[in-house]
């Protein structure tokens, strides 16, 4: 079952000099229990994606297409809808947010607010699923008593996990959420994240830079780059196997998590993206891209089938390069063997 429709979604900044796209034409679909990993560089536009999921953008951002969260609208919602489907249909761990807790509250008056402001608890029912959310972050019940700089940056983070599966929601967005622990913590909470939504069947998208923790702990894989999704796929065909040179590089640049044996050296990939008030025509990464042809510079082709469920938005993608032969060129131009013989 679909749990989340995105249409065409776009995200443009009103800035002085005119608008700035930082997301343009984004579908894609979330089925109920599934994890969905977002990645690309910094400033593709992942996090302002994510916040408009919700309507969490500043007021300067405008959103336009369809956002339907279990066939609701969120973006047409009256803001009465928006605050009952905040928290209590899909919540938010926000980038950096072990920093966001308030250091003069006890954790556990913290994590029992949102289900007391909503009024979907007494104060005592709060009291117990405190209790009962804390351990199910693996931190003992006690330390709903705490103040958090008791706890650790790792303790903190598993806090605001907490907090946001504590009115049960059926979406959680994660942006960065391992960014700021070290690698050992890092890998704890994954693992955590990854038990949690399945056994709660909870759906996910997870936003990282870094393909390799996506791919461990989603089941599909979305690649940004200058506000749009140049590859959708399952996960680890597309961390294994991506047709996007620059989905490709991606993967090549982070070593596998957990897995210090299986270090790939990372291959940096050259130049800048784009700045998105002036995004290059055609192929927004065709001056970056080693496989570009001529006609990148003149058209984005938008995403092809590669397999079912599995996109690329490369003109090597998909059945066409192979009738065209766009594909043999790419290798006699010179190619550095960044995209694979097509599907
Ligand atoms: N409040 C804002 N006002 C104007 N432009 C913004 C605002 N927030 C983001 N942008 C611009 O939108 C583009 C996308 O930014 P966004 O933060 O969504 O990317 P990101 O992929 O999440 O990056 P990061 O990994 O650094 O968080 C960038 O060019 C950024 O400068």
């Amino acid at each position: 079952m679909t749990l989340l429709e995105l249409r065409d979604v776009a995200v443009a900044y009103r800035g002085a000099a005119g608008d700035v796209p930082a997301v343009r034409g984004v579908s894609l679909d979330l089925a109920a229990g599934e994890a969905l990993g977002l990645a690309g560089e910094s400033g593709s536009g992942k996090s302002s994606l994510a916040m408009a999921l919700l309507r969490l953008l500043p007021r300067s951002a405008r959103v336009t297409g369809e956002i339907l969260l279990d066939g609701e609208d969120v973006l047409r919602m009256s803001w009465g809808r928006l605050r009952a489907v905040r928290w209590a249909s899909a919540s938010v761990v926000f980038q950096g947010a072990q920093h966001a807790l308030n250091p003069v509250r006890r954790i556990g008056d913290q994590i029992a607010e949102p289900l007391l402001v909503h009024g979907l608890a007494t104060p005592a029912q709060a009291r117990r699923r405190t209790a009962e959310l804390l351990e199910q972050v693996g931190l003992p019940a006690w330390r709903a008593r705490s103040h958090p700089h008791e706890l650790s940056g790792g303790q903190r983070q598993r806090v605001m996990i907490a907090m946001a599966l504590a009115c049960s929601p059926k979406l959680v967005v994660a942006d960065e959420p391992t960014t700021a622990l070290d690698v050992m913590v890092q890998a704890q909470v994954l693992a955590l994240i990854r038990s949690l939504i399945a056994e709660h069947r909870i759906s996910l998208i997870m936003i990282s830079h870094d393909l390799s923790v996506l791919a461990s702990t989603c089941d599909r894989l979305a690649v940004m780059y200058a506000g749009r999704v140049v590859e959708s796929g399952p996960a680890r065909e597309v961390f294994t196997g991506a047709r996007h040179p620059y989905a490709r590089a991606l993967a090549e640049a982070f070593p596998t998590v957990g897995d210090p044996a299986s270090r790939r050296a990372p291959r940096g990939l050259g130049g800048d993206p784009p700045d998105p008030a002036r995004l290059p025509p055609g192929c927004a990464f065709h001056p970056r891209c080693p496989a570009a042809l001529p006609s990148c510079a003149e058209r984005d082709v938008g995403p092809r089938p590669v397999a079912a469920g599995w996109s690329a938005a490369c003109v090597h993608a998909g059945p066409e390069a192979a009738d065209t032969g766009e594909a043999g060129q790419a290798g006699e131009s010179g190619g550095t063997g960044a995209v694979r013989e097509n599907a």
